[in-house]
C-alpha cells in the first residue's frame, strides 16, 4: 500500500536531554540529602542469597545488587548491576529493573565474551584522536583521512542507568555514584574525567550524563547510556558523522558521512539537523548548556533552504493526478540536502528519487535509489526495525514494476 515518507530511518533518539535535575528550586533538597549513606554490602557479599540466584546462570554480575524501595511509577525497585569483567575487564555497571537485567544477561554482549574482538569493538582504530579546541573543550580530531562509511569508533557503555522520575536528586546520585565506582579504575576514571554543564561536585554524576549520555532501549527500557571514549565528539548542525546503537551489542558506532581530512574535527548531530534554526539553538542551548556557531546556524539561507526542502517533500507525497512531483524535483531535493551537509540523513531524500523514478516508470534509476535509501536507512538502524528499512528492502525484493508507486504518475 501507499506511503508517505516523512520520518527518518531512526529508532533511537537523539542525545538525551533529560531533565534529571532542577538545580534552580530542587538545591537545598540535593545539599540536604546528601548525607545520608545507602548501604553497599562488601563484595564478595557474605550473603550470597542476596546476589547469586541458585539455579540461574544468566547472572553475570560480579557484585551484588545495590537495590531501591519498590518505585510506584513502575511498580519494581532498581538495582545496580555491575559486571567488571565485562569486555576485557572495561567493566560495566547498569542500573535498572531485576527483570531488565536478566534482559541485558541474555544479550549476545553478554552471552558471548568474543562478540567485542570479533568486531573490532572497544580496541582503538587510529581515526581520531582528542585534542582542546577553542570555546568547545575538548573534542575528535581525524587522526589520517577518512571516507564515507569509515568507522570511526565502536565502545560499550560503562553506565547505563533506567529513564526514571521516581528518584529524588539526591537518591538518584547515590546511586549513581555507587554504580561508577564498582567501575574497574580506568573505566572509572574516564567517567570521572568527562564534561558536566554545571561543575557541582554533590551532583556529578548526573551532571556527566546529562553532558553526554544517548538513549538505548534495551527490550522496551529506555536507558541512559554513557560512552566514554564517545562523549568526546562535540556538535555541529552539517556533522560529518552519523552514530548509531546497536542495543544487541550494546555498542554505539559512528561512521563517516562526507570525506574528512586529517586534522578536521569530527562531529555528529546532537539535534535533528531538519529541524529550523531556532528550534535547533534551544534545544541545545537548554540541554548541553552552548550556542551552536556552526555554518548552518550562522548562514542566513539554511531555514529558507529547509522551507523549500518540507515543500518539495510535501509535492513528492502528493501522488493525485494535479501532482506537480517529478524525478527532476527528487534530484534537487537530493542536492539541497547535500547543499546542507546532510549527507548523514539521506534516507527521506534518496526514498523520494526511488518513489519519483518509479513513478514515471524508469525501472533502473528507481532501483539504485531505493538501494541508497536502504544503505542510508542503515547508517542509522542497526538491527532493521525502522518502517523506512522495510519500505526499501521490500521495493527491492519484489520488484520495482510490482511496487504501489510503478508507473503512477505516467
Ligand atoms: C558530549 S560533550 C562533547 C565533548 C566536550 N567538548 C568535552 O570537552 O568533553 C558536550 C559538550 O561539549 C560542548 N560542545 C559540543 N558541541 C559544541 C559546539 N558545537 N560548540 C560549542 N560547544 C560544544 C558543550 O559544552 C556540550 O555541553
Amino acid at each position: 500500500s501507499q506511503v508517505l515518507l516523512s520520518q527518518q530511518c531512526w529508532h533511537e533518539r537523539i542525545l538525551q536531554s533529560v531533565n534529571l535535575f532542577t538545580f534552580a528550586d530542587g538545591y537545598t533538597q540535593v545539599v540536604e540529602r546528601l548525607d545520608g549513606p545507602i548501604t553497599i554490602p562488601e563484595s564478595p557479599s557474605t550473603h550470597p542469597s542476596l546476589y547469586q540466584p541458585d539455579t540461574n546462570d544468566d547472572f553475570p554480575w560480579t557484585h551484588p545488587p545495590i537495590c531501591t524501595p519498590r518505585l510506584p511509577s513502575i511498580n519494581s525497585k532498581l538495582c545496580i548491576y555491575t559486571n567488571t569483567s565485562f569486555s576485557n575487564n572495561r567493566g560495566i555497571s547498569i542500573f535498572t529493573t531485576p527483570s531488565l537485567a536478566l534482559s541485558f544477561a541474555n544479550l549476545p554482549a553478554f552471552k558471548d565474551p568474543t562478540v567485542f574482538t570479533s568486531n573490532s569493538i572497544n580496541t582503538p582504530s587510529n581515526t581520531w584522536q582528542t585534542s582542546h579546541l577553542p570555546n568547545r573543550g575538548i573534542g575528535m580530531l581525524a587522526s589520517r583521512p577518512l571516507v564515507f562509511k569509515d568507522r570511526v569508533t565502536a565502545y560499550t557503555p560503562a553506565f547505563l542507568a533506567f529513564l526514571e522520575t521516581d528518584l529524588g536528586t539526591a537518591e538518584r546520585e547515590k546511586y549513581w555514584r555507587a554504580a561508577v565506582q564498582r567501575l574497574p579504575k580506568k573505566t572509572r576514571e574516564m567517567y570521572e574525567g568527562l564534561a558536566t554543564l554545571y561543575g557541582v561536585e554533590s551532583v556529578k554524576y548526573q551532571d556527566v550524563v546529562k553532558a553526554n549520555a544517548f538513549q538505548v532501549e534495551v527490550r522496551g527500557g529506555n536507558h541512559l547510556a554513557l560512552f566514554p571514549e564517545t562523549s568526546r565528539f562535540n556538535h555541529d548542525c552539517a556533522p560529518n558523522a552519523q552514530y548509531i546503537i546497536d542495543p544487541d551489542l550494546l555498542t554505539h558506532f559512528v561512521h563517516v558521512t562526507r570525506p574528512i581530512k586529517e586534522g578536521e574535527e569530527i562531529t555528529i548531530a546532537y539535534t535533528s539537523p531538519l529541524d529550523t534554526t531556532s528550534h535547533r539553538q534551544s534545544h541545545l542551548q537548554n540541554a548541553f548548556h552552548f550556542k551552536c556557531s556552526c555554518a548552518r546556524c550562522t548562514s542566513s539561507s539554511t531555514d529558507t533552504t529547509l522551507a523549500t526542502v518540507a515543500s518539495y517533500q510535501t509535492s513528492l507525497n502528493d501522488w493525485s493526478p494535479t501532482s506537480t512531483a517529478s524525478p527532476a524535483m527528487a534530484e534537487h531535493l537530493l542536492d539541497l540536502y547535500r547543499q546542507e551537509g546532510l549527507e548523514g540523513f539521506m534516507d527521506v531524500p534518496y526514498g523520494f528519487a526511488a518513489l519519483a523514478y518509479s513513478g514515471v516508470g524508469d525501472e533502473a534509476m528507481a532501483r539504485k535509489f531505493a538501494e541508497k535509501a536502504r544503505e542510508a536507512c542503515l547508517l542509522k538502524d542497526a538491527r532493521g526495525v525502522s518502517q523506512g528499512l522495510a519500505i526499501w528492502e521490500g521495493m527491492l525484493e519484489e520488484g520495482v514494476e510490482k511496487h504501489w508507486s510503478w508507473r503512477r504518475r505516467v
